[in-house]
């Protein structure tokens, strides 16, 4: 891990560099599959599964039987966790659902917003490293919740060519029944063109490695809406001498066991807690069973001791990053100038991972310093709005001529006319009756 412990000589460019900011071979990989998968479909699918995954599954489209079938496989305890997870991010999404926004603008002009689900949507689940089940519950949850039509689910096959158990099971508990053995690009480009298997969909959800979300960036110029940027995992963890340090090396390294590219920081106002964290982290790591993944996301890694707070936040709201735990004295002070970030967990007993599962909250968020500009997946990711307006008799001779005066203005004459005609006609309605 890289130390800094001079805030004078913070070189800030070096120290917000993400590993993944290099696109360049990525783009080059994701073009030709993307090519290849709008030409020749299935084929191409099957062609690029088998050159980045080293298997040919038989069937791309998961059958009835196996979604059943896969209960028996899984045991009772993780059956039960999932369940409980289920509820607990249900419980958190249905609690987004909002009432229309309805208001009377002017007399007899009411204008009002309704939330619609998003027909067809494609859910990502990554599988590359490990298979991540929990991701079905962030995607699928809210997508029922939504309403959403259309549901198909793409995950890469395994080494023997079949997804994990309970990728299968999650996906039957949350009533998806359309799910494909594909991933990486091939799958994202199959869910943004359709294949003569895989529909097309109108917006893709999920995380996933760097050719994932380099290839959801690419779907977005073929009339495909996406969640967002969602890629390597990362954590910036904001501690001060109230935090446990091997609380603290834990909640590092286990973002950091997702994969090389995944970055980790602390940013501390103590040297002591720095120090000792840095122990820890050394000690828990040579635990780890994917302690390479892990390491080499620690080497990609900062420990960085600030002497104020005013640092500590510009350095966090400029990093925005997708995870943000925050254990110090000084809690509120951060809550309210933290602008930037996925999603915040605050205190010694919040570890990150209970995000990651079973809180209720949505882990999909942005990554590579995206939260400045994006939210992480939540029941609106799953809707669009529509909004609606009725404009009585009253309404239209009220506001007409502010509209005339308008048209007029930007030299619209038909714009005018369209309110002149009506205001002419209850003129003349009124006249007669009068
Ligand atoms: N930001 C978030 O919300 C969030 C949530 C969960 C996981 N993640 C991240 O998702 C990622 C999951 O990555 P993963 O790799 O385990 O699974 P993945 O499913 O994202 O990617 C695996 C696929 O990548 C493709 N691939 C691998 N090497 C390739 C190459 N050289 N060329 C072309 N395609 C290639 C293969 O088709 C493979 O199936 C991790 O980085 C993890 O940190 C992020
Ligand atoms: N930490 C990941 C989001 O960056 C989500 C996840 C799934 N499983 C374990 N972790
Ligand atoms: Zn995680």
């Amino acid at each position: 891990m890289k130390k800094y412990f001079d805030p004078q000589k913070i070189d800030w460019e070096d120290i917000l560099s993400r590993p993944t900011r290099t696109f360049g071979d990525i783009e080059e990989t994701v073009n030709e599959v993307f090519k290849a998968v709008r030409r020749d479909g299935d084929k191409a699918v099957r062609e690029y599964t088998l050159r980045f995954d080293g298997v040919s599954p038989e069937s791309m489209a998961v059958q009835e039987e196996e979604l059943m079938e896969a209960e028996g496989a899984i045991d009772g305890e993780l059956k039960n966790a999932i369940r409980r997870a289920y509820d607990n991010i249900y419980k958190f999404h249905k609690a987004q659902k909002t009432s229309p926004v309805e208001v009377e603008t002017s007399p007899g002009v009411i204008c009002w917003q309704q939330k619609k689900p998003i027909q067809k949507v494609g859910l990502y689940i990554p599988g590359g490293t490990a298979p991540l089940f929990s991701t079905i519950l962030m995607l699928a949850i809210p997508a029922k919740i939504a309403g959403c039509k259309e549901i198909v689910l793409c995950s890469p096959p395994d080494k023997s060519g079949n997804l994990h158990p309970a990728v299968l099971y999650t996906a039957a508990l949350c009533g998806i029944t359309r799910v494909f053995k594909v991933g990486g690009i091939q799958a994202v480009a199959a869910m943004a063109f359709g294949t003569e298997s895989i529909p097309k969909v109108f917006k893709i959800f999920g995380p996933g490695n760097q050719y994932v979300t380099v290839a959801k960036q690419l779907a977005t110029r073929y009339g495909v809406a996406i969640d967002m940027p969602a890629g390597p995992s990362e954590l910036l963890v904001l501690a001060d001498d109230t935090a446990i340090p091997s609380f603290v090396a834990a909640d590092l390294l286990s973002q950091a066991e997702h994969g090389a590219d995944s970055q980790v920081v602390l940013v501390t106002t103590s040297r002591e807690l720095l120090q000792k964290v840095e122990k820890e982290v050394g000690i828990q790591l040579g635990k780890l069973p994917r302690k390479d993944l892990a390491e080499k996301a620690i080497d990609n890694s900062r420990l960085i001791y600030v002497s104020s707070r005013e640092t500590a936040i510009d350095l966090i709201n400029e990093y925005g990053p997708e995870h943000f735990i925050l254990c110090t004295a000084e809690e509120e002070y951060y809550l309210e100038n933290t602008i930037n970030a996925g999603s915040v967990f605050i205190g010694n007993y919040t570890p990150e991972s209970a995000g990651d599962y079973a809180s209720g909250t949505n882990h999909t968020l942005p990554t590579n310093g995206y939260a400045k500009q994006y939210s992480g997946v939540n029941l609106d990711s799953f809707t669009k709005s529509i909004t609606y307006q009725k404009i009585s008799e009253k309404g239209i001779m009220d506001l007409g001529e502010t509209i005339e005066v308008m048209a007029a203005a930007e030299g619209l004459q038909g714009h005018k006319n369209a309110v002149t005609i009506r205001k002419e006609y209850l003129r003349q309605a009124i006249q007669k009756v009068g």
